[in-house]
């Protein structure tokens, strides 16, 4: 057990636990997270991820998620104390709280603390047997967890890209509060060429296209994927719909081919789809759009995304601050009476976004 501790950076975390009082992390013996999860017993399991299991359990009096892996990266094992030293330091309301770890086991446990109402990818596709989830709320959600993400790429020291964002990994506390979880496959920002990530993690259907083609994971490749989130957000629809033609599997495929044919309203979700919402959506779908651009570069950065889902959800509560014309947004998303096309010039990036509407024909 002392040969597995010392192994994973034990030493340095706990010196650093030591000397800083108030830390608010705990390293967890292996009886503790055995007492507190009842011998990892089958009624605890909370759910199983790409890596392992996630139990429940209580330690210490409070409620919490212990994730067992199933392996650990060779390469990895000695970083670990220093990585959980990084990502104990992780404090935002919108962000799950990694509240300590075991390190006396072969592959090193994370203790979580513990968010009751399940996935945003259960609150959407009902699994949970909620009634109707307005735009409001889902406008809300978005925004929480691209603060959380803005926070990690900007704030946390040094930076950290996620690397598997999705709606599973978005958690919802007894609020209903966003809560970005699982940094299982999160890369701390590489310092050199030599630390370059060469293993692809992340999941089918929100991976950075660029990401695939050259293995570097950035902040735009968590961009990329929240883009696809936002999808889900919109349209209520699979990210990926193994029973549909090839071109149309992937949601992002079809959203953007949607977009291009003017035809957004039938991919939009029932629950949300009303008169009063078409403009926050048009703009939600733009916004999604540019965090889909191939070319990494071009994305917003997710601090620009989380400021533009602010100023969408002013325009919500706001509806007399409007951009486009309602008969206009009608037409974009496949109404019948008129035809527009939309000129879209400069990025987020770069310049200051600007859209431009023409309306033809009227
Ligand atoms: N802190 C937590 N509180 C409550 N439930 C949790 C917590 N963390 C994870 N879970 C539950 O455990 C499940 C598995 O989590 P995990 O992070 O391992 O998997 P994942 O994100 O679905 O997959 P992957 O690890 O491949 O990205 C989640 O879907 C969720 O239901």
């Amino acid at each position: 057990m002392k040969k597995y501790f010392d192994q994973h950076g034990g030493l340095i975390l706990l010196e650093k636990i030591k000397s800083n009082q108030g830390f608010g992390f705990t390293i967890f013996t292996k009886q503790q997270v055995e007492q507190a999860t009842n011998n990892f017993d089958n009624v605890n399991i909370l759910g199983y991820g790409g890596q392992g299991t996630v139990y429940k359990g209580i330690l210490s009096d409070q409620i919490v998620a212990i994730k067992k892996c199933k392996i650990v990266d060779e390469n990895k094992k000695k970083e670990f104390g220093k990585e959980m030293l990084i990502l104990s330091q992780i404090n935002h309301k919108n962000i799950v709280k990694l509240l300590g770890c075991c390190l006396e086991v072969e592959v090193p446990m994370l203790v979580y603390e513990f968010i009751s109402n399940g996935t945003l990818f259960d609150y959407i596709n009902n699994k949970r047997q909620e009634s109707h989830i307005s735009l409001t709320t889902r406008l809300r959600i978005a925004q929480e967890s691209a603060e959380a993400l803005a926070y990690l790429h900007s704030s946390a020291s040094p930076p950290i890209f996620h690397g598997d964002v999705k709606s599973t990994n978005i958690l919802l506390d007894q609020n209903y509060m966003a809560k970005v979880s699982d940094f299982g496959a999160s890369i701390l920002a590489p310092t050199d060429e030599a630390q370059m990530v060469t293993l692809v993690q992340g999941t089918c259907g929100y991976l950075d296209p660029e990401y695939l083609q050259s293995c570097k994971l950035t902040d735009k490749s968590d961009v990329y994927s929240f883009g696809v989130v936002l999808l889900e957000l919109v349209t209520g629809k699979p990210v990926i719909d193994f029973n549909a033609p090839e071109e149309e599997k992937g949601l992002s495929s079809r959203f953007l081919t949607a977009m291009k044919e003017k035809k957004l309203n039938e991919l939009l979700d029932d629950e949300i789809k009303s008169e009063d919402n078409m403009e926050v959506i048009m703009e939600v779908a733009i916004l999604a759009k540019e965090c889909l651009n191939m070319t990494g570069e071009e994305r917003p950065t997710m601090k620009q995304v989380a400021d533009e889902l602010e100023r969408i959800r002013k325009l919500k509560q706001h509806p007399w601050e409007q951009a486009y014309h309602p008969e206009e947004i009608e037409s974009l998303l496949g109404g019948p009476s008129h035809h527009i096309e939309i000129e879209h010039i400069g990025s987020f990036g770069l310049e200051k976004k600007a859209e431009k509407v023409i309306a033809v024909g009227r």
